[in-house]
């Protein structure tokens, strides 16, 4: 007699996986309590049938092969390493047929007539994985324990009518052998020999036993180093697993007596084979371990990838491109046009292909949808200024980073020169790099406005004031979300004197600017006031001068609309805030609940927040 609690008990604090997407498997393993997460197996059961001798060794190394599949994935693609995996494979067997699910309905209706009247085999293969991943090695440890369990059913004569309306209940689709014994199916069968669950696609009984035998104490499998299998035999040591199909036809699976074809199936009381394995998986040559390389590859490439972007944008290949009658254009006069070798062209053009920036047939190239969306540099979404900001100054900065690391500080004077004030020293001193500046702004503001605008109900205000909102492209989506809003742009001097620039052709009268620091001089009054991309900038202690001020200036029922890259709450991304923190000057990348704790320390509370799955996010917090 199995003592069911005692042997699930033995798995309480491990990560115990269920590798199949079965319904039934998760309710049966569920109601004797124990705790699993479900991870179904991505394993195709494409195994070749014909390579097995028995059904049970196919349903056995079906069940291995979907177990091992998440056992080796899930370090990778979870993060975690389970300490046990559970697979299993339910198979009908028939006339020396093996039946799995059916494909469709004339495959249910072939199944089924066949077990009319008949007596048939289902056979479930279970595969029990003990995991251990050997710490800096790319090895998985593997101890298996696999089994399988028979039962007999016998359907009554079943007349066609029957098995239409049956098969037209749906339920036979994703049953192996086409029926589900535990719900209408039921009412095909007359006798069942063996454990039922285990038609059901589980064999708990004996799950539980080969539970028993894994974790009893010393002597047994995982605290004897010689590991003998449960029933005394020796475990086989494999080399690194092999795609099933490749072992050789009816390869011992199983350690202790072989069971032959047909004569010696044991009956469904009977403790079945048994056997271990430790497999030794190199994990660079499994599908999980390639993607992990490719992804190693591409950060390794990343910095190539970005300066075939900022090169392709430099040059304008992207609206020569487009310029051109057709649309599209041959390397050679493409370097004509850029003003470059054909050679230097042709690789340029050939990587941009690569990266899914360009397409080729032939031997012409053109935009894909993706560079005529954001790559055009009169596009309403145009990167363009912000790509080129990224080239002629996060660029440089970026090849200081290892000093910047190690001294803690920003680069920005090893790579421009000195700078008291970052903005009107750097950005705003000479017009060309004020105008760069202000295009990656304007560019930023464009691609996120709309999303930041709308992004909270601001139906019941009247004014708002955009502090250093640049060129004024946030001000004006505002002004386009909110017919009721009227926007003050607040920027200092030197921006504003370029806002001709940059204003619409549909440029909206409710959008006034107005020259002022806002940290030396008096805010605008209004409404609403929004800080979009700006508290970022600047060290907690500035980011508490300006809140004051907006504070002052605020009525109650006013309320400050802050919208950056929110860091998760953890720190552990976006990457592209981690990222872009590493250029940054004295400020710092912060969570929405670290922008809601400083701005609550000036009365702000009752913070929304919005996750815009654009470029920036948005908090919005009243006054009380
Ligand atoms: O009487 C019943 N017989 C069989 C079943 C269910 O049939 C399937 C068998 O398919 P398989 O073993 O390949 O398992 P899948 O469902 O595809 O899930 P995996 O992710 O584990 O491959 C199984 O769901 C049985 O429960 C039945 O319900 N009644």
């Amino acid at each position: 007699m199995v003592l069911m609690n005692p042997v699930i008990s033995k798995l309480t604090g491990k990560l115990v996986v269920l590798a199949s997407a079965s319904p039934r498997r998760l309710e049966i393993l569920t109601n004797v309590g124990l705790r699993f997460e479900v991870v179904p197996s991505w394993f195709k059961e494409t195994l070749d049938k014909r390579l097995f001798k028995t059904p049970h060794e196919y349903a056995v190394e079906t069940a291995k092969q979907k177990a091992l599949e998440v056992a080796k994935r899930m370090p990778f693609k979870h993060l975690k390493t389970p300490d046990i995996v559970i697979g299993a494979d339910t198979v009908v067997t028939v006339d020396g047929l093996i039946l799995e699910k059916p494909v469709d309905k004339q495959d249910a209706y072939r199944m089924l007539s066949r077990l009319s009247g008949k007596e048939h085999s289902v056979f479930t293969g279970v595969a029990i994985i003990l995991c251990h991943e050997k710490e800096d090695t790319f090895q998985l440890n593997a101890f298996i324990i696999d089994f399988y369990e028979e039962t007999k059913v016998k359907f009554a004569d079943l007349s066609d009518d029957l098995l239409w309306e049956y098969i037209n209940s749906g339920e036979p689709m994703d049953k192996a052998g086409g029926y589900g014994i535990q719900a209408l199916g039921g009412m095909l069968v007359e006798y069942v020999h063996g454990d039922f669950l285990n038609v059901v696609g589980f064999p708990l009984n004996q799950f539980c036993k080969k539970l028993g035998l894994i974790f009893s104490p010393p002597g047994s499998l995982t605290h004897n180093s010689t590991q003998n299998s449960p029933q005394g035999s020796p475990v086989d040591t494999v080399p690194p697993a092999e795609p099933a199909a490749s072992s050789p036809p009816g390869s011992p699976t199983h350690n202790g007596p072989p069971d032959s074809q047909g004569q010696n199936i044991p009956s469904a009381s009977t403790a079945h084979n048994v056997s271990t394995h430790v497999n030794n998986v190199r994990e660079h040559e499994t599908e999980d371990g390639k993607e992990k390389l490719s992804k190693m590859i591409e950060l390794m490439d990343g910095f190539k990838a970005s300066k075939v972007l900022f090169t392709a944008s430099k040059l304008r290949v992207f609206d020569v491109l487009r310029s051109s009658k057709t649309g599209e254009l041959q390397a050679e006069d493409v370097a004509q046009e850029i003003k470059a070798s054909i050679m230097g062209t042709e690789r340029l053009l050939e990587a941009c292909v690569s990266l899914g920036l360009l397409q080729r047939t032939g031997k012409e190239y053109t935009n894909t949808a993706m560079s005529r969306h954001f790559l055009l540099s009169d596009g309403p979404l145009s990167l363009q200024g912000y790509i080129q900001h990224c080239n002629e100054l996060v660029w440089p900065l970026f090849t200081h980073l290892e000093t910047a690391v190690r001294e803690g500080t920003n680069q920005h004077e090893k790579a421009f020169g000195k700078t008291s004030n970052l903005f009107q020293d750097a950005y705003y001193s000479r017009h060309e790099v004020k105008l760069r500046f202000m295009k990656a702004m304007h560019s930023i503001a464009k691609v996120s406005g709309r999303d930041v605008a709308t992004a909270f109900d601001l139906s019941k205000y009247k004014t708002a004031c955009d502090l250093g909102g640049c060129t004024g492209a946030m001000a004006y989506e505002f002004a386009k979300a909110h017919p009721g809003l009227s926007v003050t742009m607040f920027d200092l001097p030197e921006v504003i004197e370029m806002r001709g620039h940059f204003r619409p052709h549909d440029a909206d009268d409710r959008v006034s600017f107005v020259a002022g620091d806002f940290f030396k001089d008096e805010l605008p009054k209004a409404d609403v006031y929004i800080l979009a991309r700006i508290l970022h900038d600047w060290s907690d202690e500035k980011v508490h001068i300006l809140l004051s001020k907006i504070a002052k200036a605020c009525n109650p029922g006013c309320c400050v609309l802050v919208s950056e890259i929110f860091l998760d709450e953890d720190r552990k991304g976006p990457s592209r805030g981690l990222l872009q923190a590493l250029s940054m000057t004295e400020g710092r990348q912060r969570s929405a609940s670290e922008y809601s704790l400083l701005l609550k320390s000036h009365g702000f509370t009752a913070a929304q927040v919005k996750h815009t799955h654009n470029l920036l996010d948005a908090i919005l917090c009243v006054t009380e």
